[in-house]
């Protein structure tokens, strides 16, 4: 394995391993982290954790681990991939878990760079932008979990960091390779090891690519690692292998707890078509919504089915100031959990997914260990093959990404009925 990735949910960790396998490496997503040597043949190895919205410490905890075992399978360079619209606390966690990789891998210093052009998020004076608007008038302000109220990147790590953070902006970045690097020298003599770095195209975020071909880490979105299997490819390291085929048949389901605008505009246009069952966190709660009763009604759908508890943000933060924020959360996801393994166990074989969050409880709780990466449904969403005795096809939609045609187009493209 050349390159290793720790990424903090498991949506983000099939968009980077999308990037990659993009770029021609032979790219494998883990589910957490393993004691199993990684497959024959796998060059770039994605760790999914579940580490956004956990306690700082135990983030840190779980991403050294993930850490030493890709530098264990010969990795030469680490990714921390997080969500390209840096969804963080001022507690955490990224500038922590930044700050222990640079002490583990003994760097000076390592870029950050959520920028994801393709999908609308550019930084631009070390200010995050989200389509035409600043990411803290984009509907982010009102995340479920990490409300973004700042568009500022260097002002929101550095409430997270111990260290100072520096900029490499737009102007340098378009100067080219040796004006980047030079540009990161020179942060770093001033003690800045986090640098923020501006990138609006996806020519920027090649230059950088190339820029930090030798830097031990780098952190930022997938868009950051768009530049990197180049490097490794120039170096004459990488074989190619094609993209894994979609080859599970089986029923259908669609499940949705992501509360993004964009989720709520899939959930919509999906719901014109295909029967829907909306899970409300109330009936969650009070029991009156189960397990059992959601999978009987999904046995009843003639057409493949959306079950959601995606709300708009009134409803979500009515449910949140009823029941606090973890409760509905802990009850939401534990209620897809345990409903995607009865749904799986009982003979389906095609499982969409949206949010980030909820596509963490869902795989984990099916129980497999890594994900083959497949053709991409739309940016930064690939369809992804695990082995469940059968062949079992997954997308997991980060909450903002995909087309309002996501859910109908990512259940044709991941198997066939
Ligand atoms: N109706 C609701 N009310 C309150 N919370 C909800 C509701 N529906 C879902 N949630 C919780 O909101 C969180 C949504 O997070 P999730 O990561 O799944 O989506 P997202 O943040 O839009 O996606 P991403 O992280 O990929 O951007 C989950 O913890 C989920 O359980
Ligand atoms: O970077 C993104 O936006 C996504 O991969 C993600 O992390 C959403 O959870």
């Amino acid at each position: 394995m050349l390159l290793g990735a720790i990424a903090d949910d498991f949506t983000g960790a099939s968009d980077l391993a999308n990037t990659l396998a993009k770029g021609g490496m032979a790219t494998t997503q883990f589910v957490g982290i393993t004691a199993d040597p990684a497959p024959f043949g796998c060059e770039a190895g994605v760790v999914a954790l579940k580490t956004r919205s956990i306690a700082a410490e135990e983030a840190v905890r779980q991403s050294l681990e993930a850490a030493r075992w890709l530098l264990a399978q010969g990795c030469e360079q680490i990714v921390f991939k997080y969500c390209s619209t840096f969804d963080s606390t001022p507690k955490g966690n990224i500038g922590p878990v930044a700050e222990a990789l640079l002490d583990l891998l003994e760097a000076d210093v390592a870029v950050v760079c959520p920028a994801f052009p393709a999908t609308g998020r550019r930084l631009f004076m070390g200010h995050l932008f989200v389509g035409d608007g600043l990411l803290n008038e984009s509907g982010m302000e009102n995340h479920p979990l990490t409300p973004m109220t700042d568009p500022d990147i260097r002002r929101w790590l550095r409430l997270q960091t111990r260290g100072e953070v520096g900029l490499v902006p737009l102007h340098t970045v378009r100067g080219g390779v040796s004006a980047i690097g030079q540009a990161f020298a020179e942060q770093q003599a001033q003690g800045r090891r986090l640098v923020v770095a501006d990138a609006v195209a996806d020519g920027d975020l090649l230059l950088l690519g190339q820029a930090l071909a030798d830097h031990r880490l780098v952190t930022g979105g997938s868009g950051i690692a768009m530049g990197l299997p180049e490097n490794f490819r120039k170096a004459g390291r990488l074989s190619r292998r094609a993209h894994a085929a979609a080859s599970a048949a089986g029923p259908a389901v669609v499940l949705c707890g992501s509360c993004s605008k964009a989720s709520q505009a899939q959930v919509a246009a999906y719901l014109a078509a295909h029967p829907g069952l909306a899970l409300d966190p109330a009936a969650l709660m009070d029991k009156t919504m189960t397990v059992d009763r959601a999978a009987d009604w999904f046995w009843r759908q003639k057409q493949v089915p959306i079950i959601y508890s995606t709300a708009d943000a009134a409803a979500v933060s009515g449910a949140q100031a009823r029941y606090g924020r973890a409760e509905v959360a802990e009850a939401v996801e534990g209620f897809f959990a345990t409903l995607v393994r009865r749904l799986v166990d009982g003979g389906v074989r095609r499982v969409v997914v949206g949010g980030g969050e909820t596509s963490g409880a869902v795989v984990e709780a099916l129980g497999v260990s890594s994900l083959q990466i497949g053709e991409e449904i739309d940016p930064g969403v690939p369809a992804l093959l695990a082995d469940r005795g059968d062949p079992l096809g997954l997308a997991l939609k980060s909450g903002n990404f995909g087309a309002n045609d996501f859910f109908e187009k990512a259940v044709q493209r991941i198997g066939t009925p």
